[in-house]
């Protein structure tokens, strides 16, 4: 829920912003805006040929200690939306409104200038933000080292690794403390350990800080943001602070209703493969509940074969991670081919997978040799449903026990 005492810092009302796909028509409506602001028209608001509108009737307020996040597919208009906010592009239409100072981590070493040093750029960025030379040597040591790039700060940006960049332009955006604080998908770039410091730097500045955050990454998304504007084509197509919903719905963007066959010896060829017992179904996509029992069906056409193939069925979560695989079939599991069909279950009782969207991928081997037969992946996608959103993909069936006078002398 927004917390109405903390002030608003970024308040944003039905922004608009248009493209144009072509570029000579694109510096030809630029020729004509231009003489019609000149003439004191405002620029076109509706779309002219080739135009289309990247950013449309975006609006929200952000107070500090907030955290948006900005999610979507590639070319929904995340970054677009972010360099309006950063003063980088100017709207077709709506208002921004921002108090205070904005640090922003928008493109990879956008805001540095290339031939500088990292040292030079950091008075540079500082004194963007409006911070004064002393201020900024204060500073000074703390964003270096937070970089963990002193060796090279006399070096010219331009010879940095993408890494060394993010750094940088990270040590200097959150050192500085601004009170708005914009960060595109740039952090994906940084290692591991790099990661990790800026997020435990971002916690630690949250509660001074609004902050607007764009990724792909879900689990960074649940972890940091209170609020998020799923984006498509432009628009806000959910916003709010259910996170659980909009990622759920960000995921379902993805659902890819067709398996993919990746190798087959021509031998076996999948004709059927069926969740049975669903509870319901959300589009095509069957549901379970949470510690359901869950039953597959496998149906498969067999030509000249009589061997029946070892089966490695593994399970898939949303972000295609493997995270649970059955056990394997032995010689003695019964399964037989007849009459070239092979038809079985396979069954596992009380799935405990938390909530959200899961795939099977599916490997036959050859039963002596473990040569492969057929390999498919996305061969049926289940979702699991559960009151809680968690990120974890087991959330195991527990039983909590009060520890008795009863139990100790047991
Ligand atoms: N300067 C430009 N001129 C023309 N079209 C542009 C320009 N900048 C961006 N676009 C277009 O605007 C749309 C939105 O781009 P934007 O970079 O905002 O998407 P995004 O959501 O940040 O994508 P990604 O996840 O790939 O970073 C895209 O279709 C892109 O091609």
């Amino acid at each position: 829920m927004p917390n109405k005492d903390q002030e608003v810092l970024v308040k944003v009302e039905g922004l608009s912003k248009k493209f144009c796909k072509d570029l000579k028509t694109s510096l030809w409506y630029g020729v004509q805006d231009l003489l019609s602001n000149l003439k004191g028209n405002r620029a076109e608001r509706e779309l002219r040929e080739k135009e289309f509108w990247a950013v449309k009737d975006i609006s929200f307020e952000l107070r500090r200690g907030e955290c948006l996040g900005l999610i979507g597919h590639n070319g929904a208009g995340k970054s677009t939306l972010l360099k309006i906010l950063n003063g980088l592009l100017n709207p077709d239409a709506g208002k921004v409104t921002i108090k205070g100072r904005v640090g922003a981590l928008i493109e990879l070493g956008a805001g540095f200038n290339p031939i500088l040093t990292g040292r030079e750029n950091i008075y540079n960025n500082g004194a963007i933000l409006g911070f004064s030379r002393k201020e900024i040597n204060e500073k000074l040591d703390e964003i270096i080292d937070f970089a963990e790039i002193r060796e090279f700060i006399d070096m010219p940006v331009q010879n940095y690794s993408s890494g060394m960049k993010v750094r940088l332009g990270f040590a200097v955006a959150a050192q500085m403390e601004p009170d708005v604080l914009i960060i595109d998908e740039v952090l994906a770039v940084g290692d591991m350990g790099f990661k990790l410091k800026c997020f435990k730097t971002i916690d630690e500045i949250l509660p001074r800080t609004a902050i607007v955050f764009v990724s792909h990454s879900m689990p960074q998304v649940s972890r940091l943001c209170n609020q998020v504007i799923l984006m498509e084509q432009g628009k806000s197509s959910f916003q709010g602070n259910d996170i659980a919903r909009a990622i759920d719905l960000y995921y379902n963007r993805f659902l890819n209703n067709s398996s993919q066959e990746i190798f087959s010896d021509g031998t076996f060829r999948l004709e059927k493969v069926e969740l049975m017992g669903a509870t319901g179904y959300e589009g095509k996509v069957p549901v379970l509940h949470w510690n359901d029992n869950l039953n597959l069906f496998f149906k498969f056409k067999v030509k000249n074969v009589k061997e029946v193939p070892r089966f490695v069925i593994s399970i898939f979560d949303k972000e295609q991670r493997p995270i649970a695989v059955f056990e394997k079939n032995d010689k003695n599991a019964g399964l037989e081919i007849k009459d070239g069909n092979l038809e079985f279950f396979v069954n596992h009782p009380n799935l405990q997978l938390t909530k959200g969207l899961y795939s099977l991928h599916v490997l036959l081997l050859k039963m002596n040799s473990s040569g492969p037969i057929l390999r498919m992946n996305d061969v049926l996608s289940f979702q699991i449903i559960h009151k809680e959103d968690v990120w974890p993909p087991l959330l195991l069936k527990t039983n909590y026990q009060n520890y008795s006078i009863k139990n100790l002398t047991q």
